[in-house]
């Protein structure tokens, strides 16, 4: 695929054919799906929590928490402020270390595992609070996210092997599909800190994806968006599932974890009280009582 940083790109696109756009599409989709593993099965089990503890001091933010996330899946982790949802995502992603129990990926533990490791194991994760390098274009940002997958690293790169050369084209073409994907193509060339706040967001999934993760896990990307933008972001994640990646999304706005969702998982007060196909979930009475007099953007 050939890397097109120039401002026109849209409506280039806007010219193309029904055909000749399709054939883009394709492109773009299958340079976005590289490395995804077309031997899994959908439906294994990818990722576990087992009695998974986390504790600050005497507070307790995570209670023996036991849930497994299915390859292929979006699954939804929802619950009243403080419930452990992030506790949950800095525990997966080796930001915190559980107290007790762990986190099994792919059948193996991941122990004490540093950041790196467990993003190059597969997991992947944005943030609720946006945390992009600003002073770098949006290409660069996702650029960045393709190191954690690099072989020669910094003495290649320095030296300018042969293999770096390829592998920097490769994450340039790579990056310029995903930014496609997540629909920002046009402001590749931009600095993130002068991106409109819905175009970081997206850029922050776009750099999440460059890790080629197993599992992405998404917090709060909805987070400051209108209807519209909601409404976008839910057909994204959607893409993002349709093209092999596992989905774990924390997200208070109900309308949409109920419409994204395949299933969901309900933390309070740092234990699980719920987890079932999000139909299940309105109706239990246990997460209904957990929601009453909390205030929410759109409640079911
Ligand atoms: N590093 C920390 N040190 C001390 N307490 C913490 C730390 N991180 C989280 N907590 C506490 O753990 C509990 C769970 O917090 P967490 O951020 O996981 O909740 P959450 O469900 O993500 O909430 P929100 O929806 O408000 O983001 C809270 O009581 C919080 O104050």
């Amino acid at each position: 695929m050939t890397v097109r940083l120039d401002q026109g790109l849209l409506a280039e696109l806007e010219r193309m054919t029904p055909r000749q756009r399709a054939e883009h599409e394709a492109e773009v989709a299958q340079a976005v799906a590289t490395h995804r593993d077309m031997k899994v099965q959908v439906g294994e089990t990818l990722l576990e929590l087992r009695d998974l503890s986390v504790r600050f001091g005497g507070l307790v933010a995570l209670d023996s928490v036991s849930f497994s996330i299915q390859r292929g899946e979006i699954l939804g982790l929802i619950g009243p402020n403080g419930a452990g949802k992030t506790t949950c995502f800095n525990a997966m992603t080796g930001v915190y270390r559980p107290s007790s129990g762990g986190v099994i990926l792919e059948g193996e533990p991941l122990g004490k595992a540093k950041k790196h490791h467990i993003t190059r194991r597969g997991i992947a994760r944005t943030f609720q609070n946006i945390r992009l390098f600003g002073e770098m274009t949006a290409l660069e940002n996702v650029v960045v996210g393709t190191d954690a997958r690099h072989r020669t690293g910094v003495t290649g790169a320095l030296l300018r092997l042969p293999r770096h050369d390829r592998e920097e084209r490769t994450a340039v073409d790579r990056g310029m599909a995903l930014l496609e994907f997540v629909g920002i193509a046009d402001r590749a060339a931009d600095k993130a800190k002068n991106l409109p706040y819905g175009s970081q967001r997206r850029l922050e999934i776009a750099r999440a994806l460059a890790t080629e993760p197993k599992l992405l896990c998404l917090d709060e990307p909805a987070a400051g968006f209108n209807a519209n933008e909601k409404a976008e972001l839910m057909g994204l994640i959607r893409r993002i599932r349709d093209d092999g990646y596992t989905v774990l999304l924390i997200e208070h706005d109900m309308r949409l974890v109920m419409g994204v969702t395949d299933r969901i998982v309900v933390l309070e007060f740092g234990k699980k009280i719920a987890e079932g196909a999000p139909s299940e979930i309105r109706e239990n009475p246990a997460v209904i009582a957990a929601y009453l007099g909390v205030p929410d953007d759109e409640p079911a």
